[in-house]
């Protein structure tokens, strides 16, 4: 476990914060209770900051952060639901932090119950000073726990819109670098589990920057919009295609074999050439492709798409090199 953890982790960041302050701030508590001879009160806040403890060992240690965050939640709030039981007004204001940490730390339905069932419970007790007092207490409670879901909600949204968006070239639309290796690892695991294959391949734009330098930068954009364009509507919904860098894409194909992917490839192929104009000069695209073999690594499989790439620019570019070794064989055009 690495403190980089934290840095990509909101959930156990917010778990160990919360595990720290909760527990450092109950401890004057604590001490208090057990002076003034509340054994009762300061058994509980023990027993509360164990649990605690626990769950944020359990998350720090590399346990499921959504469970460790719902656990903590729970120990809050049945301490809260103890402490408002045994103290009356003064332990029921834990309820507010209480709620805010709910949605902070355990999923939004989750929390939302929680805080349902923590609120009826600690407004239930008799302690809270007579009707208005616990009036007060159920509309100042509620309000707290609708803006904390509406935060978190809110939050959750942009969280998805910014993933999404970190994960997209602007230019194409096409997911980038970053998430590949991940979609990589994802597809190999349903390859294993269905046995049916998947194929890959490296797709790269034959002297893009030629188109560049003569038409200028803009007509280059044109092209690459153009290209991303056409392999969307030559391939399905399911494939994945990736923006690599430059003028180098690739492509995920669940369900294709070595011929399915030597098909596909030809058919890019042949629709750039045909369809796709550099402001009047022919563009045409080197597409390296393969399946994924017994023993393949995400960078395996992508290194030898790639070299099939490679292979398919040397031998004169314009044309498809499907590499599936062993045994050797490869279709081209
Ligand atoms: N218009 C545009 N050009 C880009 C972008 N990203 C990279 N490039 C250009 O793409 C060109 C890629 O050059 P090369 O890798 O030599 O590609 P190429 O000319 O197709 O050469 P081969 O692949 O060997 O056929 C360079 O001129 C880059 O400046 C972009 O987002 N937009």
């Amino acid at each position: 476990m690495s403190i980089d953890r934290l840095k990509n982790d909101l959930r156990l960041t917010l778990i160990l914060m919360f595990g720290v302050l909760t527990i450092t701030g109950i401890t004057p508590f604590v001490i208090y209770r057990f002076a003034s001879g509340q054994w009762a009160a300061g058994l509980l806040d023990i027993a509360i900051q164990a649990g605690i403890g626990a769950a944020v060992l359990y998350a720090w240690r590399g346990g499921d952060v959504d469970r460790a965050g719902l656990l903590v939640a729970v120990f809050c709030s049945t301490g809260c639901v103890a402490v408002g039981q045994v103290m009356g007004l003064p332990g029921a204001l834990w309820l507010y932090p209480v709620l805010l940490a709910n949605f902070l730390l355990a999923a939004r339905s989750a929390a939302a119950i929680l805080s349902v069932l923590t609120v009826a419970l600690v407004s239930a007790t008799d302690a809270l000073g007579g009707a208005i007092n616990t009036g007060t207490f159920v509309v100042t409670a509620a309000m707290v726990a609708g803006f904390a879901y509406i935060f978190s909600y809110r939050t959750e949204e942009q969280r998805r819109l910014l993933e999404g968006v970190a994960a997209m070239d602007p230019l194409t639309g096409a997911l980038n670098r970053r998430g590949l290796d991940d979609e990589l690892d994802a597809a190999m695991a349903e390859a294993m589990r269905t046995g049916s294959p998947v194929g890959l391949a490296v797709l790269d734009l034959d002297g893009f920057k030629q188109v560049n330098d003569e038409n200028g930068h803009e007509a280059g954009d044109a092209v690459l919009l153009e290209f991303a364009g056409l392999v969307r509507e030559l391939t399905r919904k399911s494939d994945r295609f990736f923006r690599l860098g430059g003028d180098e894409f690739a492509l995920l194909v669940p369900g294709a074999d070595a011929d399915a992917m030597s098909r596909i490839a030809q058919a890019v192929r042949h629709a750039v050439q045909n369809r796709i104009a550099g402001n009047g000069q022919p563009v045409t695209v080197s597409i390296g492709a393969t399946i994924m073999l017994p023993g393949d690594t995400p960078g395996s499989w992508l290194h030898r798409a790639d070299t099939a790439m490679y292979r398919a620019k040397r031998e004169g570019s314009n044309r498809v090199v499907v590499s599936c070794p062993p045994p050797a064989g490869e279709g081209q055009r």
